[in-house]
């Protein structure tokens, strides 16, 4: 292998975000978004990366250096076949596409920046890490659901869980927050980003998540309802008149708080709650209702919960967020020192109060970090 530098690319729905690491002394050497994908002088996730890969031609730090020893690619669904990271080859690349059906806001973009990243560099080793890979670790009990289990099987209907980058990071840097082995320590992790996910996280090891076949189950996000009757969907098709493609685009892109409010921005949505908005404010109330249910189950799914951990946009940044979800859960040992909660700060660090006896923090995720240490181990071996 030459040189230690991974480039990752974490292509999204609307966006990619990009880093360059240098795994031998971890620094960063760039790092960068290009947003807005589709709406305007950005086309598509084609143009998105050759936009990518001309920034890091300017600052000398190009695909073609010869520092550059692979790159990492976030893949949002790898189904059964993928629990670890993949080393990319043709077939890999026809297995993630296989899989768009169940991620068809991701898996199409991840695909682009794999494509994209081989044509200009086919000697260089990528590699592909999953989101569900984490979650893959869930009893049956948990990823199973309760319908007919030939059909369940002979269409992959199972709960696969995302953000696992994510979760497996957070969760080992709040037991090393807590200065204990990662072993020894039961977390619920709550990403809380544009899409948001829970986990139940036990030693370690997932045991239960919020995300299912799809990331569209489970908690209230910027624009997903989560958790649904399923017949709702039977019921916009047969009494509304509404296509399979409509109640897709309803429920994925213009439902959670954007569907209950008009705006999917939690910091649009604070500002409205402020001037006594009261569509914001339910909104708020619907989505803080959600995930104090996911925190009271995954207690119940732990038994013992040593911490509770707030990540991604919303987690990290809103005080009023993990105040309204931790308020009056003293009967579950948690206490949220207010002044704690209220301070900013970059780092991991406890808002909990000294009395209580479940840890609260606010971890900063880093999926790039995650990803490129991932990709650098598969490599280097
Ligand atoms: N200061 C803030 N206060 C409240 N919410 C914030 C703040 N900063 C960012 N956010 C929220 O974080 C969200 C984006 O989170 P992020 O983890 O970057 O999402 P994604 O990776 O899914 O695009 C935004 O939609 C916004 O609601
Ligand atoms: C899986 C998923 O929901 O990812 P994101 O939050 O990046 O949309
Ligand atoms: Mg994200």
């Amino acid at each position: 292998m030459n040189g230690s530098r991974i480039l990752v690319l974490n292509s999204g729905s609307s966006s990619v975000k990009y880093q360059l690491l240098d795994m031998a002394d971890g620094t960063r050497l760039a790092s960068g978004i290009v947003e807005r994908i589709g709406e305007g002088p950005v086309a598509d996730h084609a143009a998105a990366l050759k936009q990518v890969a001309d920034e890091l031609a300017r600052q000398d730090l190009g695909l073609d250096s010869p520092e550059l020893a692979a790159v990492g690619h976030r893949v949002v669904h790898g189904g059964t076949r993928f629990t670890e990271p993949a080393l990319i080859t043709d077939d890999v690349v026809e297995e993630i596409e296989k899989l768009i059906p169940l991620a068809p806001l991701h898996n199409p973009a991840n695909v682009t920046g794999i494509k994209v990243a081989r044509e200009l560099r086919p000697d260089l080793p990528q590699v592909a890490v999953f989101d569900t890979a984490f979650h893959s670790t869930m009893p049956e009990s948990a990823a199973r659901y309760a319908i007919d289990v030939d059909t369940a099987d002979r269409f992959g209907v199972r709960r696969y869980g995302f953000h696992g980058t994510s979760h497996a990071y957070v969760s080992r840097a709040t037991a090393a927050l807590l200065d204990r082995p990662v072993s020894e320590v039961n977390t619920i992790v709550l990403h809380l980003g544009n899409g948001a996910s829970a986990s139940a996280v036990r030693g370690g090891v997932c045991v239960d998540t919020s995300m299912g076949l799809t990331p569209l189950e489970g908690l209230v996000m910027g624009t997903r309802s989560g958790d649904l009757d399923a017949a709702a969907i039977f019921h916009l098709a047969r009494v509304g008149g509404m296509s399979i493609d409509e109640i897709d685009t309803l429920l994925n892109k213009r439902s959670g708080l954007l569907g209950l409010c008009g705006d999917n921005d939690m910091r649009e949505i604070g500002r409205r709650m402020g001037e006594g908005d009261p569509d914001a404010q339910l909104a708020f109330d619907i989505y803080i209702h959600r995930l104090r249910k996911y925190v009271g189950a995954y207690t119940a799914v732990l038994g013992r919960v040593d911490a509770i951990a707030f990540t991604a946009g919303v987690g990290e940044n809103s005080a009023a967020v993990r105040e309204a979800a931790m308020r009056g859960l003293t009967a579950f040992g948690v206490e949220v020192d207010t002044v704690r909660n209220a301070l900013r700060g970059s780092g991991a660090r406890l808002i909990s109060a000294e009395s209580s006896r479940v840890a609260v923090a606010v971890v900063p995720t880093d999926e790039e970090l995650e990803i490129a240490s991932q990709t650098f181990d598969l490599v280097s071996d």
